[in-house]
């Protein structure tokens, strides 16, 4: 279609020529010397139409809400104002209906929001600048925001999910991974799946996870649109392209702990976690302090891994160890660093045995900055395996009056960013497989 328009800006309007063609949206202002095109946008950048009338006049204006595309993969919210005879407004926004006839983008979302994460700014971040965007383009919502820890799940107790068309997780990578972990939990319900069965066979979950990233570590939004941004992170969440995303199930004792998006470091990343924890009223400081507190005083664990590989066998790893570690989003080495994978058919592991301090430093270095050959030092066994065992049958035990044993020693793990005490002798981690959709359009994996 094509059509003369006002282009409405501050201070009045100049007349402009609309086309809208099989993929974009052109806008070119007349009566200039060169062409000059004011908009040119894919239609698949387009987040919303809106029609009305105009005050004090017989036209009408159509506001064309779209994403602006900046450098460094941000997204921006940006807004075209035209206004012409309703028949043409009407026109524009047929057209760009016809043009896109596959938009089925979620209409109806459950929103979850962690006021504590990062520098507890998540609710207003979601109200004053999410919020108007979803509105904005016809989306309704409704909002839970936690009280305490572990209060995610409360969010999904009056839900009914079919009603749903996204979970959105303000705030961390750990408020993500509780929120997934809700969600999840809520799906094996509905089925009567036995969860505390690593076995169990879960059921997918068929709601899209959005996360708006609000916390002090925010890597799955990185990971996932290349750049920390709420607005970005929400553009993509109404744009409605998913990635299938991998999540790996913790079982301590016979029960399910948690399902980890992210990450799950058993031994020196996870006792650097703790002491992170337990230092909160440093801010964000302590993320800098316990990291080399922890590799200067590192200990060695005397350990049995066991771990099932893609062909169906298992193997064992027995002796001392630094550290079990485990990227749920998988860092493969590529084009010089080290770039996610989302989805992959295997989790990777990587058991670091001993080695001089200055190689350890030098290996955990080089994964922070997401350097190539991060993983490529003879003291790491590196094996991709759909699930692994570790016991720690060599500590000191106590017995409780129950009659299980507790270890005396206080190890934890790293899971997405949280401390988790481990204090069994033994864990169980396994792969459950795209379990989850993530909005966002990883190059990784094949976007829905
Ligand atoms: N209302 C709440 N009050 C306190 N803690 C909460 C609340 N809601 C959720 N949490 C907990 O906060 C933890 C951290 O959340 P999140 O990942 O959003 O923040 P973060 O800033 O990245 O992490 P951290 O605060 O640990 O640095 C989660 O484990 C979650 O259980």
């Amino acid at each position: 279609m094509e059509g003369s328009f006002t282009k409405v800006c501050k201070g009045g309007g100049r007349q402009c020529d609309v086309t809208v063609t099989k993929s974009t949206l052109k806008c070119v202002l007349k009566n200039s010397i060169a062409p000059n095109i004011q908009v040119e946008v894919n239609l698949s950048d387009i987040l919303a139409i809106q029609t009305g009338p105009r005050e004090n006049s017989n036209a009408s204006s159509v506001i064309i809400h779209y994403a602006g595309r900046k450098k460094d993969k941000l997204l921006t919210w940006e807004k075209l104002v035209l206004a012409a005879e309703p028949g043409l407004c009407t026109e524009l926004k047929d057209s760009f209906s016809l043009a896109c006839p596959d938009r089925d983008r979620p209409r109806h979302f459950l929103v979850i929001v962690n006021p504590h994460s990062g520098t507890k700014t998540g609710s207003r971040i979601f109200h004053k600048k999410v919020a108007p965007l979803f509105k904005a383009c016809g989306i309704t919502f409704k909002v839970y925001e936690t009280t305490r820890p572990n209060d995610a799940r409360t969010a999904f107790q009056d839900v009914d999910l079919s009603t749903v068309q996204g979970v959105i997780a303000v705030g961390g990578d750990g408020f993500y991974s509780e929120v997934a972990t809700a969600l999840v939990l809520k799906q094996q319900q509905l089925h009567q799946v036995n969860t505390d069965d690593p076995n169990c066979g879960l059921v997918p979950v068929n709601v899209p996870v959005g996360v708006i990233p609000c916390g002090s570590g925010n890597y799955l939004a990185m990971y996932l649109h290349g750049i920390i941004d709420p607005i970005t992170a929400a553009i993509k969440i109404v744009l409605g392209k998913t990635t299938a995303t991998n999540v790996a199930s913790i079982h301590i004792g016979g029960k399910l702990v948690r399902y980890a998006g992210l990450i799950s470091c058993f031994g020196l990343i996870g006792n650097m976690m703790a002491m992170c924890e337990r230092h909160r009223w440093m801010g964000n400081v302590r993320y800098k302090v316990f990291p080399l507190k922890g590799i200067l005083t590192r200990k060695l664990v005397e350990a049995e891994v066991s771990y099932l590989k893609e062909n169906g066998e298992w193997q064992v790893y027995n002796g001392p160890l630094y550290s079990v570690d485990l990227n749920v989003v998988n860092l493969a080495d590529k084009n010089n660093k080290l770039v996610p994978v989302f989805g992959d058919s295997a989790l990777t592991i990587h058991i670091a045995s001993v080695c001089p301090l200055g190689e350890h430093i030098k290996q955990l270095s080089k994964v922070a900055d997401w350097t190539t050959g991060a993983y490529d030092f003879n003291f790491l066994t590196n094996e991709r395996v759909l699930r692994y065992k570790v016991s720690l049958t060599s500590l000191p035990t106590l017995r409780l009056e129950t009659g299980e044993e507790r270890l005396v020693d206080k190890l934890y793990m790293n899971l997405d960013g949280e401390a988790l005490l481990i204090d069994r002798t033994s864990f169980d981690v396994s792969l459950q497989a795209g379990l989850i959709e993530l909005f966002g359009d990883h190059p990784s994996s094949s976007a829905h």
